[in-house]
């Protein structure tokens, strides 16, 4: 049975902020005989930026698909409640290689100012002046600069982003992080951000969840002010805890998660042998 998809713009009364960007509740998601959703329930707040890690396989990209509105086996007796206005980033930017950047950001908008506005968002984004190159003339991080333009002219409620920077070099990573915390600032969109990178999670998001069997094994909120300096003893002690409920810092077994937040998504998972370490958490 496919789970119930509802959109929540419409359910709040009119004039009145929905209250959840996405809202999941009992989903599962099986792959032949394998589950990799089980029961998962996850809620985002309106303008909430959170991240979610996961061992490689864990189903991180499962459950992105599914609140994309991508994989309609979604399964169960399970809810799914997501805004209407969503926008998508990936690993690879996805951008058309026949169109030019302008008319990548502007495909699908309609309206008189859709011109002026992909022009603003490139603007933002620091293209300015590439409007008319092609993808293949911008580098890695260029190319990843225009995805956000299209994904943010569009004004989403809730930017799902599944590891963007994660074929970028290390200083164009650095760079694409302040760029997205900036306009994250300036548009307060819910963010849910896939990422194996512990210390991109604890930088950027205000809230980190880790996905362990099919469920949230931890739901850790970043109480630190922006910008936030990865030499800070409190930074090093978040990244420790993720890196603890991973699995992937042997010697360092997961104490309380340090989290306001009310049951079920507390538990840690415990830490597996060294040789069960997955290599993209080792750093
Ligand atoms: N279309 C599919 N058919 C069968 N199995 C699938 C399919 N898509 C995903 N899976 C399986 O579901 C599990 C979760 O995959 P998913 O891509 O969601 O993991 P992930 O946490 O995003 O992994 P990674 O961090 O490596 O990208 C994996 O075991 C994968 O093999």
């Amino acid at each position: 049975m496919a789970a119930h998809r509802d959109r929540l713009t419409a359910a709040p009364a009119p004039g009145q902020a929905p209250a959840s960007a996405l809202r999941a509740e009992a989903l599962v998601r099986r792959y032949g005989g394998r589950t990799v959703l089980d029961g998962l329930d996850l809620t985002v707040a309106p303008g909430e930026f959170t991240a979610l890690l996961g061992r490689s396989g864990s189903g991180k990209s499962t459950l992105l698909r599914a609140v994309a509105g991508l994989d309609r086996d979604v399964a169960g007796s399970g809810r799914l409640d997501v805004t209407d206005r969503v926008s998508l980033s990936f690993q690879d930017s996805r951008l058309l290689p026949w169109a030019r950047v302008l008319d990548n950001v502007a495909l699908g908008l309609t309206g008189a100012g859709a011109r002026r506005r992909s022009l603003t968002a490139l603007e933002e984004v620091g293209l300015a002046g590439r409007e008319r190159a092609w993808p293949h003339e911008l580098s890695g991080g260029e190319q990843q600069r225009a995805a956000l333009a299209r994904a943010l002219v569009r004004e989403p409620e809730l930017l799902l982003a599944d590891e963007p920077f994660g074929a970028l070099d290390a200083l164009t990573r650095i760079r694409m992080h302040d760029l997205l915390r900036e306009l994250y600032e300036r548009h307060r969109p819910a963010v849910l951000l896939v990422t194996h990178d512990v210390d991109e999670a604890v930088e950027l998001a205000d809230r980190v969840l880790v996905l362990d069997r099919g469920r949230l094994a931890v739901d850790l909120p970043i109480g630190l002010p922006a910008p936030r300096a990865r030499r800070d003893p409190r930074f090093q002690e978040y990244r420790d805890t993720l890196l603890a409920a991973l699995g992937a810092a042997p010697g360092h077994r997961a104490g309380p998660v340090p989290t306001a937040r009310p049951a079920p998504a507390h538990r840690v998972a415990p830490a597996p042998a060294p040789a069960d370490t997955p290599e993209e958490t080792r750093r």
